[in-house]
């Protein structure tokens, strides 16, 4: 049996590529930048990162990014999704003191993109917190709620009028439950005794600030859209029991759910399930109020509804069955108490979690549907990992197979209006350095100018975007990659998306 049906992405689907600000930029201490947590925690654990390539330098976006956008144009994307460094353009983390050295690089970099009928997406918050911030206690200090905002509003300000995407943050999962919890990113502490969900309400409670902001005081003028990126990648249960699909919505409440539940969920506020069991355990290990920390029936109005679209970050499925060994308690996996594995036959990434399973990108989606009520959403991370080289066919096979599956999705009722493939090029992997690569663009890293060379990859997704169709067959004639003369732009950025 063969599938004959040819889907096509409308005209309008928009298509992108992303980087963030730590992984590409380099330049940690230039022209008056402050430090931020990833610079600490890589230069006092001086072997956390595995290959040794931290982000000191990284792809040297800050002085190539006129060779990134010239990539983009090759590519023919639509809309080019970066991070700012927070501590670049307020080196305190606070509005006292701005870096113009640190902001001339934004300006350049968005004047370069727009010049060329590129829309910048801008993510606000890509896990790299000024160290000023994170010596008074960080994202678990309340306090964090008002130093997002007013840094928020400078952005706002400077950039609303150019930029018509907006990110608050990105993955409120790895920025609490990996950086306070244990999972080995920045800041790399450990505090499950309630810090790692305090961090979770003080994350979302600062995005909606950021997102009441942008629609009080700029969008009436600037008609932009502003959302938040949240790691959904799929669970399902290992086989069918009762006990495995109960672990399998316990996975998805605690590893999306909590960030989803409170600005679609019908009823606002952390999921049920979520409560309950932190409640319930809470008590029985002798604290006196919830590790969870409540929302008010305010918090719950004000992040109710705060997104206009969903960035949706997603790369693979994890198969469920509840914990089998005693974990450490108190601890989010204790009260999570769920064992992740996946399909032997599914094809490995380079990167240990990561297997191809497009089907889960499909699941995903209906179940959002479903259960959010069909938000609008764009892909704002999806990619894949190989070794270095230039014939990543298995990167193409990833990409070919997902955007079919979303292609599904999407003709099943999903509200699918972008895709952004992460990442645009080769850069720092956080704690893996450079040992995985997610590129459509290898870096060399050796070189001194971090110089960038299209792989397969990347004519296959220029191919996708032009066509608008996934053809398994197609293949470029060489390596080559131009830009497209009269290249057509997407033109549906302003007002609803
Ligand atoms: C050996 C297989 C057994 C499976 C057991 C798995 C154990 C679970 C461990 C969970 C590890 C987390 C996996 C999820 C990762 C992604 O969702 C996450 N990396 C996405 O974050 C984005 O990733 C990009 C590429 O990795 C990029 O780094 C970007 O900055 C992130 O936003």
């Amino acid at each position: 049996w063969h599938e004959m049906r040819i889907r096509k992405f409308k005209k309008n689907f928009l298509f992108g590529a992303a980087t963030s600000a730590y992984q590409v930029e380099g330049g940690w201490d230039a022209d008056g930048k402050g430090e931020s947590i990833w610079d600490k925690y890589v230069h006092e654990n001086r072997n956390v990162v595995a290959d040794g390539r931290n982000g000191d330098v990284a792809s040297d976006s800050y002085h190539n990014w006129q060779r990134d956008v010239q990539m983009l144009r090759e590519l023919g994307v639509d809309f080019y999704r970066f991070s700012i460094s927070w501590p670049r353009v307020l080196p305190n983390g606070l509005s006292n003191e701005v870096n113009e050295a640190g902001f001339k690089y934004y300006d350049n970099l968005i004047d370069e993109l727009l010049k060329y009928e590129i829309q910048p997406m801008v993510t606000l918050y890509h896990f790299d917190l000024p160290q000023a911030l994170q010596d008074l206690g960080g994202w678990a200090n309340p306090l964090s709620i008002t130093w997002f905002e007013d840094y928020a509003r400078v952005i706002f300000k400077r950039y609303a009028e150019k930029v018509k995407f907006w990110i608050t943050m990105n993955q409120p999962n790895t920025i609490c439950i990996e950086g306070y919890a244990g999972g080995g990113m920045a800041p790399g502490l450990s505090l499950e005794e309630g810090g790692a969900y305090e961090c979770v309400k003080n994350v979302l409670l600062a995005h909606a600030k950021a997102y009441r902001l942008y629609e009080k005081e700029f969008e009436k003028e600037h008609q932009g859209n502003v959302g938040i990126s949240i790691a959904v990648n799929w669970f399902d249960a290992l086989v069918n029991t009762t006990e495995n699909v109960e672990a399998t919505e316990r996975a998805r409440e605690f590893e999306f759910g909590i960030y989803l539940n409170p600005i679609w969920g019908k009823e606002g506020d952390f999921p049920a399930i979520v409560k309950s069991i932190v409640d319930k355990k809470s008590k029985e290990q002798g604290f006196k109020t919830s590790r969870l920390p409540k929302l008010s029936a305010a918090e719950v109005k004000l992040l109710k509804g705060s997104a206009d679209f969903l960035g949706m970050n997603h790369y693979t499925t994890f198969l469920v069955e509840p914990g089998t060994t005693k974990y450490e308690s108190p601890s989010i996996e204790d009260d999570r108490n769920t064992k992740y594995s996946q399909g032997p036959e599914w094809k490995p990434g380079k990167s240990s979690w990561l297997k191809s399973a497009p089907y889960g990108l499909y699941k995903a989606c209906i179940y959002l549907n479903f259960n959010y009520d069909y938000p609008p959403i764009i892909i704002t991370e999806h990619g894949w990992s190989t070794g270095p080289g230039l014939g990543d066919q298995s990167r193409v096979d990833n990409m070919r197979a997902y955007l079919g599956a979303l292609l599904l999705a999407i003709e099943d009722g999903t509200d699918v209006k972008g895709y952004t493939a992460w990442s645009l090029m080769d850069n720092v992997e956080w704690t893996a350095g450079t040992s995985e690569r997610f590129g459509l663009y290898e870096v060399d890293f050796e070189s001194e100018s971090k110089t960038r060379t299209a792989r397969l990859s990347a004519l296959v997704y220029k191919h996708i975007i032009e066509s608008r169709e996934v053809e398994d067959n197609w293949a470029p004639s060489s390596l080559k990659i131009e830009i497209t003369k009269n290249e057509k732009k997407n033109n549906n950025y302003k007002g609803e998306l």
